[in-house]
């Protein structure tokens, strides 16, 4: 089987190299020469575990390609999908301008029956703008041919990206008619060969289940945070709160850990398109507005402990580890260090970062508006606090000793409630976390 994946990003690059993995013949396309010359040569542009390897094999045993042209394939493939960016417009509401483009070079290109796939997160109602462009472009031309739609949103994570997509919870995939059913059966069969989670559906619903599970999950998140603020306030422990909320299986634990708030390219942008899909509709959509307006604050709760800690903060030094958005990942997109570094240096502190992986990406965003560590002690020379906001698995039991030399205070802010206040005391550190004074 053929296929083509528009968008060489996070979401098309694994979705390529893992179909790849599984047997199909797999074209991924971009728009950006640049990266499909690295590409070409073996460099993966963005940092996600296992990825690197996956592509290379997969390139070796020569199933899986790369080119900027779509249409040079188009009529050699089974399915076309689509998993361009769809960043937030001004207004917040998805922009389509991407996905339209790949529609419409689908309806100038396809000369026999084929299958338009949008893996991208869009709108619902969507489809029938693809359809619509695709059938001018069919017009245009005075042909007639034959196609499909299907909406099969992607539910991976960045840093678990190759597992989740390897082994899902379930497929989602919205079809309009039997091809594109029987090919999407087909193509996901051998992820799920024992037990297989496909559910198919009509094309609204499954453009609908993606937002409302990433509205879903976020509302657990701005939920937790609500409540570890109250906790502080009233002298509970949220972390035992959310041991014992968790025990509920109704309720589940995954989701549930406080923190600075999310960030990424998914939760915010989506919270904020769904709400813009209730406004166009006239239906305000309350709960996830609240879900919003709770992670706008969160990611300022840091800063505050900060200002309550230390009062303010002009030449202070500040030292901060983790700068991308979540573990095992360079996205910093949305993190929740880009509002801190802002309000730091607003404040008129200077900043030292340090991060596993996101340097590069750091650098490219802010230039020399902060100091670069070589590594996450060297961040602490003469700071006079530490921030903490992502939970890298080399921040999780530091040498509080080493830090406590090397500081030029005593405040720790743990914005990830990873750190056991205890182990710093004894070493002279005192720790501020989320849902604890
Ligand atoms: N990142 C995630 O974890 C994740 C997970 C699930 C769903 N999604 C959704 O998947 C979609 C893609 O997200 P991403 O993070 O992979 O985006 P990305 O920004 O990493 O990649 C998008 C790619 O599309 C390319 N592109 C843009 N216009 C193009 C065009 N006309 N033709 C060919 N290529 C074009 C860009 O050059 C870029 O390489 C979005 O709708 C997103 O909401 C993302
Ligand atoms: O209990 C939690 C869980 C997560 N987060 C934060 O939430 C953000 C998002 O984390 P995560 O969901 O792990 O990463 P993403 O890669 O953004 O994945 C989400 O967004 C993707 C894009 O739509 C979806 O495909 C995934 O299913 C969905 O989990 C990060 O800032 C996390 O720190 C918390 O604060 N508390």
């Amino acid at each position: 089987m053929k296929i083509a994946i528009v968008g060489t990003g996070y979401v098309g690059l694994v979705s390529g190299a893992c179909f790849a993995e599984m047997g199909t013949d797999v074209t991924c396309v971009d728009i950006d020469k640049a990266k499909i010359e690295s590409l070409r040569q073996g460099i993966i542009p963005i940092y996600e575990p296992g990825l690197d390897e996956l592509v290379r094999r997969n390139v070796r045993d020569g199933r899986l390609h790369f080119t900027t042209s779509l249409e040079e394939v188009i009529n050699d493939v089974e399915a076309v999908f689509s998993a361009v960016g769809t960043p937030p417009d001004d207004d917040g509401s998805a922009d389509l301008t991407a996905v339209k483009a790949v529609a419409r070079t689908f309806g100038r290109h396809i000369d026999r029956q084929a299958i338009l796939v949008t893996k991208s997160t869009v709108p619902v109602g969507t489809s029938e703008i693809i359809r619509g462009i695709i059938n001018e472009e069919l017009d245009r031309r005075g042909v007639n041919v034959d196609f499909e739609l299907a909406s099969n949103p992607e539910f991976l994570k960045e840093g678990a990206a190759i597992k989740d997509f390897m082994s899902p919870d379930r497929v989602v995939i919205g079809v309009d008619g039997p091809r594109s059913r029987e090919v999407m059966e087909r193509l996901y069969r051998p992820f799920l060969l024992q037990n297989f989670r496909v559910m198919f559906m009509d094309i609204p619903s499954a453009e609908m289940a993606k937002y409302a599970a990433n509205a879903m999950l976020a509302t657990r998140i701005s939920f937790i945070n609500d409540i570890a603020n109250l906790c502080e306030l009233t002298g509970a422990d949220v972390s035992q709160v959310r041991r014992a909320i968790g025990a509920d299986t109704r309720i589940g634990n995954k989701f549930l850990y406080p923190g600075c708030g999310y960030g990424g390219s998914c939760f915010p942008k989506d919270v904020q398109a769904l709400i813009r899909t209730g406004e166009q509709l006239g239906y305000p959509m309350r709960v996830i507005q609240a879900v919003e307006a709770v992670n706008d604050e969160q990611k300022h709760i840091p800063f505050r402990k900060l200002r309550k800690a230390l009062g303010r903060l002009e030449g202070r030094r500040i030292a901060l580890w983790g700068l991308a958005f979540k573990p095992e990942t360079d996205d910093m997109r949305l993190a929740p260090s880009l509002t801190l570094i802002e309000d730091l240096l607003g404040d008129g502190a200077t900043v030292c970062v340090f991060d596993p992986v996101a340097m590069d990406e750091c650098r490219r965003r802010l230039s020399d508006k902060v100091d670069y560590a070589t590594d996450m002690y060297a961040a602490c020379i003469d700071a006079d606090a530490l921030c903490v906001l992502t939970e890298w698995k080399q921040f999780r039991l530091p040498s509080w000793p080493a830090v406590a030399r090397l500081m030029n205070g005593e405040t720790v802010i743990d914005g990830r409630n990873i750190y056991s206040p205890d182990d710093l005391a004894a070493a002279g550190l005192k720790v501020h976390a989320i849902g604890r004074p």
